[in-house]
């Protein structure tokens, strides 16, 4: 019954009160019974009747698999339900200790909708969570929990989770806003000792096998204090014979959303045929490391054992360490199969040409590999392998400073349901994130599935690259916007690895900050650059590829003078390379570097193409250029004692590709 003001009231309401509204008559007409709705009502008699209705029971996952296939084939769902359990409490056993915790599935907050609690070790004892003891408690799993699952743990119990305008779920890595390279570990023992790249500029830093077990012990006790954990079954490589398969144990609903969306994502088919994770992270970001422990410089550590296939993160919340954590890894174990492990991005042509993206953070490889003309197969991580590349990953993590819808549509829209938005700035009321916004870091970040980009291609893989492009920011804006790469010329700019950020944030007049990161990657490699190198120099040998550096940094002059060259320059040039129109342009070299630079580039204005001619200074021009070119022969002496590859030849050409002064 609903009455308006306007027309005549009906029902038990009169008409003419104040303000011309009808008056509510309160009496009750004789023998009139009172309808609260004249719709059906539920088939329910009680809330918690009601609200049982509103949740189906998910697909069984069992049988899927005709019952054939597969190790765990012929089990019952119930055994293999309890195997999996087992399994996740052997990651979580302490290595004193005869057993792991005793493990639930579920959320302990919704105790009585659990519906199965399987007793793991103790199945005579009812689980209860009141018991504090670590012994008797019974630690809760949440198990590849769905995005929606992890959006609303996040919201409800942790702190700085808020859904955005669009959807994604904005959250705060904590005082950590990067990663902590200075606190990255890896045990060296009999194996590793001959195997990594230790000493002077590797990112290896050594520590002990018993000082990896205080750490582990010390992650591993944390988690199973707790109510809950989060537990991720996940594959790395798209690449089906050389998938490797991960766990992440962490304390967080916002790093089990991050990995959900950056590792591969099982089906129910095979999280089913999961078995034994082949490496493990224990990830323990609140809690510190004992300062007392051997080694520990800081609250932080993150450390590997490669024997044990672990990694510990302790002291650190940022996500991007369980990411680079892994990329490490692959690092290792896959060039141990011939299989290049490279820090880039990757795209594929409608006809079927595939460029790589090198270069450090920052520099666009998620930016430019995002390319509406083109197929993503991915942003950042990638094999290249006798059959072709294969992307590590299932998902992306772009940079999302001063991100504009207009400059980068397709990373725009990916930021919706499901995507992690990491120390964003927004607006209380309205949600609506403020890109532009530095307040909590410089370094924001968007972490969603690969889906997320419309043309991306599943699965992940493309044939040999055609072009591989090394992008550099040169903040001191003399190298030019792009530039043709003999063979030894990419491998010289590859093992040095440069780009040059602004200094400061906000004071643009501060000199910019040479960074020169072997590989492009060094704060991720393994073994020592130059067998990253010559596998590479093997490989774009064997398929023909063609070189390039891309200056994505400065032009008319360094940062504070002149502008960073604008994106849809870079973006007219990459086209250039792709079409292959590039590659028979007209070229001229520079001095000092050698490069060759193209007249001409469609849609670019050909005075910027060589850097002198934007500097209005000339005399500063080549005092910097001189400058940068000192900073790579420095750098790059600690090479030049180096076999590259079977033969000196190579070795000696690329000593003679740097730059000549
Ligand atoms: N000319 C340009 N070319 C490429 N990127 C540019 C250019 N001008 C500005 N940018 C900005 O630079 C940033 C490049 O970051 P991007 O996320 O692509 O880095 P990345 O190489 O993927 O680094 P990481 O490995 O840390 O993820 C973006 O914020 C992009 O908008
Ligand atoms: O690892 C990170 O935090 C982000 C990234 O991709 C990089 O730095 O190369
Ligand atoms: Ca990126
Ligand atoms: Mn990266």
């Amino acid at each position: 019954m609903a009455s308006n003001g306007n027309g005549p009231a009906t029902g038990g309401v009169a008409a003419g009160g104040r303000n011309g509204l009808a008056k509510i008559q309160t009496q009750k007409k004789h023998n009139e019974i009172c309808h609260d709705d004249s719709g059906p009502t539920v088939k329910a008699q009680t809330i918690d009747e009601l609200h049982s209705l509103q949740k189906k029971k998910s697909a069984p996952t069992t049988p899927i698999l005709d019952g054939t296939q597969g190790p765990f084939a012929a089990l019952s769902e119930e055994e293999r339900h309890k195997q999996q359990l087992q399994s996740i409490s052997a990651s979580l056993a302490s290595l004193t200790r005869e057993t792991g915790p005793k493990v639930v599935k579920g959320d302990p907050a919704r105790k009585a909708e659990t519906p199965r609690i399987s007793h793991v070790s103790h199945p005579h004892i009812t689980p209860t969570i009141s018991v504090s003891d670590s012994a008797l408690k019974f630690t809760h799993v949440l198990y590849n929990l769905s995005p929606a699952e992890l959006y609303e743990q996040a919201i409800k119990y942790e702190q700085g989770s808020f859904i955005t305008s669009t959807g994604a779920l904005a959250t705060l890595s904590g005082a950590k806003t990067g990663r902590s390279p200075k606190d990255k570990r890896v045990v060296r023992d009999d194996t590793t000792q001959d195997d990594l790249w230790w000493g002077k500029g590797s990112p290896n830093i050594e520590m002990d096998e018993h000082t990896f077990m205080v750490n582990r012990e010390r992650a591993v006790d944390y988690l199973n204090s707790l109510e809950k954990v989060f537990v991720n079954d996940q594959f790395l490589n798209w690449d089906p014979e050389n998938r490797i398969k991960v766990r992440i144990v962490s304390a967080r609903a916002y790093h089990s959303l991050f990995m959900h969306n950056m590792c591969i994502r099982p089906t129910p088919e095979e999280l089913e045929n999961f078995g034994t994770p082949d490496f493990t992270i224990y990830n323990a970001g609140q809690f510190p490391c004992n300062r007392y422990t051997h080694y520990m410089t800081s609250s932080t550590s993150i450390d590997m054992n490669l024997d044990r296939r672990e990694m510990v993160i302790l002291g650190t919340q940022y996500a991007g360490e369980m990411k680079k954590g892994l990329f490490s890894v692959m690092h290792y174990l896959m060039p141990k199969r011939q299989i290049l492990s490279l820090h880039s991005g990757c795209n594929m042509g409608k006809d079927g040409d595939v460029a790589l993206f090198f270069g450090l953070s920052g520099t666009g490889k998620t930016t430019l590999s995002t390319d509406h003309n083109r197929y993503l197969i991915g942003d950042d991580e990638h094999c290249w392998s006798e059959n072709g590349v294969s992307n590590i990953e299932g998902g992306c993590y772009a940079k999302c400073i001063d991100l504009s819808r207009e400059k980068e549509p397709d990373i725009w829209n990916a930021i919706k349901f499901g995507t992690v938005l990491e120390n964003v700035v927004f607006d209380e009321h309205t949600r609506e994130v403020d890109y532009s916004d530095k307040s909590v870091t410089e370094n924001t970040r968007a972490a969603y599935p690969i889906e997320f980009i419309p043309n991306a291609k599943l699965p992940c893989v493309a044939p040999h690259p055609k072009n591989v492009i090394l992008l550099a920011c040169d903040a001191f804006g003399v190298l030019p916007p792009v530039s043709k790469l003999s063979l030894a010329q990419t491998m010289y700019h590859f093992i040095s690895g440069y780009t040059a950020l602004v200094a400061g944030t906000e004071d643009g007049i501060k000199e910019p900050q040479a960074t020169f990161s072997a590989c492009f990657g060094a704060a991720f490699i393994m073994l020592h650059p130059t067998k990253y190198a010559a596998m590479l120099a093997a490989k774009m040998q064997k398929h023909g590829a063609t070189g390039w550096l891309v200056n994505t940094g400065w032009s008319g002059g360094r940062c504070g003078v002149g502008n960073r060259i604008k994106l849809a320059h870079t973006r007219k040039i990459i086209d250039a390379i792709h079409f292959g129109s590039l590659l028979n342009a007209n070229y001229k070299k520079t001095e000092v570097f050698e490069l060759e630079i193209p007249l001409q580039v469609e849609g670019v204005p050909s005075e910027i193409l060589d850097p002198v001619n934007t500097w209005s200074d000339k005399k500063a021009y080549n005092e910097t250029l001189l400058k940068l070119a000192g900073l790579f022969k420095n750098n790059f002496e600690v090479f030049v004692n180096h076999k590259i590859g079977k033969d000196n030849k190579l070795a000696e050409e690329i000593l003679a590709a740097g730059p000549i002064f």
